[in-house]
């Protein structure tokens, strides 16, 4: 058995009477924090999420057909991260920051709209409601007795395998680790800009670390976007005269770093909710639900781990909040016209940066607000320059294996799978659905069957039914 003793963080020390209306209202000194160390949080949160404000409307507009798609779903995508990290801040007070996610915005781009033709009016109609049966779920406390029967072992192997997801997509990024058809996956050229870049980084950011340097993570990227934009190597999408001409914030003009916002007026308030919930739609309204659900549920686990905020039976203070916040902002999200808003395991670089109060996710969600004029400037960081914080705090996440019973094959297997299965499928959801399953098939068949949860048992039937289920698609 896995037991908290000893494994939770004690409140760092500091003072805890409340300085200022601040300070009160996000508990920042009870928290052992500060505003700079909160906003330095934020900005590194901010920073290694910002490539979504290219990579989203990059995935999206492959199906979403409006004039200048691109810088109309970069718009979407800014507000609607803005609006909830501001919201899971303010409300939930918690230092996540939410975007569109990844894989979420692939499933609607490349399956539902070009691959099942469903309008992406209606797909975005089917993002909202998947939203509203996660608020319902979460407000009526069903998702937080659905996380209560998960055993803690699984909690951390869900930490621990977004920390091997985020290294991956770090690394991936970087291009050292690369496709590769014959072995699925290969070494990189460590020789090529972004590689070096990265190895550069990453090898200074650890060191700022293992010196105990505070904002390592955040001095670790802005170093190593200096010594591309110095070097002019060509790491920016296009290339090198690509990204000079697409971002005009590095040619060194300082009004070049600034632009203009464009109101996404072909997108806001485009869904169609009544034609989603035709009967045909309703796998496509279950996955995005199911995806949201498992995805977040891992992410702001995960994350309130790594805040040192769970209790002694690891269950997440003001739980029912937070993933309401989840919920709301993919509804929020979908009005907007993008794929489903979630929590983003990126913000594990901020709180390994020390923040611990929401006042890092509203400062999320100013800079996301900022970025929809100083888009040019975000995109002088590159890729490059965030995958040393994505690996780094990868191996951050990793830590909790240490109390997971690895003698124990009923326990270490499933555990063991959530972990490796994330990064290997490219989804926090399958890494939570097979750690599930093989835990209540393994403690079944091997006379243990009364030690798990009947709810977990539920979860895993419904889990491996919608497994049956696409396959038989
Ligand atoms: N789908 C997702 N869930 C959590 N964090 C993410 N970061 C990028 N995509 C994400």
């Amino acid at each position: 058995m896995v037991t908290l003793k000893g494994v939770m963080t004690p409140p760092p020390p500091g003072p805890t009477v409340p300085r200022g209306s601040l300070d009160a209202f996000f508990g920042l000194s009870a928290h052992g924090s500060n505003v700079p160390q909160e906003v330095r949080a934020g900005i590194t949160t901010f920073l290694t999420m910002s490539y979504i404000l290219f990579v989203n409307p990059q995935v999206l507009s492959s199906a979403i057909n409006v004039p200048n798609a691109f810088v109309q779903l970069l718009m979407a995508t800014a507000v609607a991260a803005a609006i909830g990290s501001l919201a899971m801040g303010l409300v939930a007070k918690y230092p996540f920051a939410q975007a569109p996610g990844m894989g979420l915005n692939a499933f609607f781009a490349f399956t539902v709209v070009l691959g099942l033709e469903v309008p992406w009016q209606t797909a975005l109609g089917a993002v909202f409601i998947s939203g509203v049966l996660f608020v319902l779920l979460s407000v009526l406390g069903a998702r937080h007795a659905i996380v209560r029967a998960i055993p803690l072992s699984l909690k951390f192997a869900i930490t621990a395998g977004i920390g091997a997801f985020l290294a991956f997509l770090g690394l991936r990024s970087a291009g050292i680790v690369v496709n590769n058809d014959a072995t699925l996956l290969g070494l990189g050229n460590l020789t090529a800009p972004s590689a070096w870049l990265a190895v550069l980084g990453l090898i200074v950011t650890a060191v700022l670390m293992a010196r105990r340097v505070t904002g390592a993570i955040l001095y670790g990227i802005l170093l190593t976007t200096l010594v591309a934009v110095i070097t002019r190597v060509p790491v920016y999408v296009g290339g090198a005269e690509g990204a000079l001409q697409a971002f005009p914030g590095l040619t060194g003009r300082v009004l070049g770093i600034f632009d203009a916002p464009v109101w996404p007026a072909d997108l806001v308030g485009q869904l169609d909710i009544a034609g989603a919930l035709g009967l045909g739609l309703l796998s496509v309204v279950f996955t995005f639900f199911f995806v949201d659900f498992f995805d977040a549920t891992g992410t702001l686990t995960g994350l309130a781990q790594k805040t040192g905020a769970l209790d002694e039976n690891g269950d997440m203070p003001r739980a029912r909040r937070t993933f309401a916040m989840d919920g709301l902002a993919a509804m929020f999200g979908a009005f907007m016209g993008t794929s489903t808003t979630t929590a983003y395991i990126e913000s594990a670089s901020g709180i390994g940066e020390g923040g611990r109060t929401g006042l890092t996710a509203v400062t999320v969600g100013v800079l996301f607000l900022l970025s929809m004029f100083l888009w040019p400037l975000a995109a002088a960081i590159p890729a490059a320059a965030t995958a040393p914080a994505l690996i780094l705090v990868g191996a951050l996440m990793m830590e909790g294996v240490r109390h997971i019973d690895w003698d124990d094959i009923s326990v270490s297997l499933p555990a063991f799978l959530t972990v490796i299965v994330m990064p290997l499928t490219f989804s926090i959801a399958n890494g939570v659905s097979l750690g599930v399953i093989a835990y209540c098939a393994i403690r079944a068949l091997s006379g243990r069957a009364r030690e798990v949860s009947p709810i977990l048992y539920v979860i895993a039937a419904l889990l491996l039914a919608r497994y049956v289920f696409l396959a038989a698609e």
